[in-house]
């Protein structure tokens, strides 16, 4: 059974429509790209996933549960988390004190602590040994490397991420995508990775999915997804002749 799926659903602003008609499914465990020119969608669908937007039309599926209508709490205690493209932090408070407020917010938005540790995550994100300092102090990648803890500390199954490597030198992708790498295999936590830099989705991904102008394009393994005329011509606008 797949773990989170989308049947035909659309988005409308309006009379505008932001995705039309979008069907594909997520497996448990597997670390998705989602990529496409801008204003393809992308931030949309990552959306009405995690309970930021409603659906028009069509149905959001979570683990056989009907969630279309869910807002952000209830599926966060279902096990969603979403991390943003701007690191999003308490940073009035520690490190320690960011990780701590996402696992309370897990807890009350479930009922019940999370199962993943606390020094798990410390472990997977390399913030051990900044525990004490103040989140206002930390770079760009430790902001990030912050944002997912506190994401994953409120015990997601799978955890949605809107342009993570924004703004990082190609040391430091390869630094976070490391940490992704090592949170799949060590946690099985699902990850959809929304992502302009293609070449860091292709490193990373199991699979690609591709949109355009809110519409499916192309689902399937990465040197199959960019190596595709279509693929290519949409983000070059032009055929491919190599
Ligand atoms: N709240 C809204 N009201 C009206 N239109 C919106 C709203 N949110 C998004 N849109 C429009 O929907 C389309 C898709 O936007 P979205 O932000 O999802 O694209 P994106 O693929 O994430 O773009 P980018 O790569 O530039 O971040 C765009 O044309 C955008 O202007």
């Amino acid at each position: 059974m797949s773990h989170m799926s989308l049947e035909n659903v659309t988005m409308k602003f309006g009379p505008f429509r932001a995705l039309t008609d979008l069907s594909f499914h997520i497996s448990r465990g597997e670390i998705l790209g989602v990529a496409g020119p801008n204003g393809a969608g992308k931030s949309t669908l990552m959306d009405v996933c995690t309970g930021g937007l409603k659906a028009s039309a069509g149905e959001v599926i979570f683990d056989g549960r009907t969630i279309t209508s869910c807002p952000r709490h209830v599926r966060c205690g279902l096990g969603i988390a979403q991390t943003f493209q701007i690191p999003t932090l308490l940073s009035s408070l520690t490190v320690g004190e960011n990780l701590l407020a996402g696992h309370l917010f897990g807890h009350e938005a479930r009922g019940t602590p999370s199962g993943i540790a606390l020094e798990e995550i410390l472990s997977l994100t390399r913030l051990g040994d900044h525990l004490d300092m103040d989140a206002a102090r930390a770079d760009l990648l430790t902001r990030k490397r912050i944002m997912l803890g506190a994401a994953l500390a409120t015990g997601p199954e799978i955890i949605f991420m809107d342009e993570p490597l924004g703004g990082l030198n190609s040391e430091e992708i390869a630094e976070f995508l490391d940490v992704v790498r090592h949170v799949r295999d060590s946690l099985g936590v699902t990850v959809v990775m929304v992502e302009h830099k293609t070449r860091a989705l292709a490193e990373i991904a199991d699979r690609i999915l591709i949109i355009n102008f809110g519409e499916f394009v192309m689902l399937d393994t990465p040197s199959i997804v960019l190596n595709d005329d279509h693929v290519v011509e949409i983000y070059l606008g032009k055929k491919h002749d190599a």
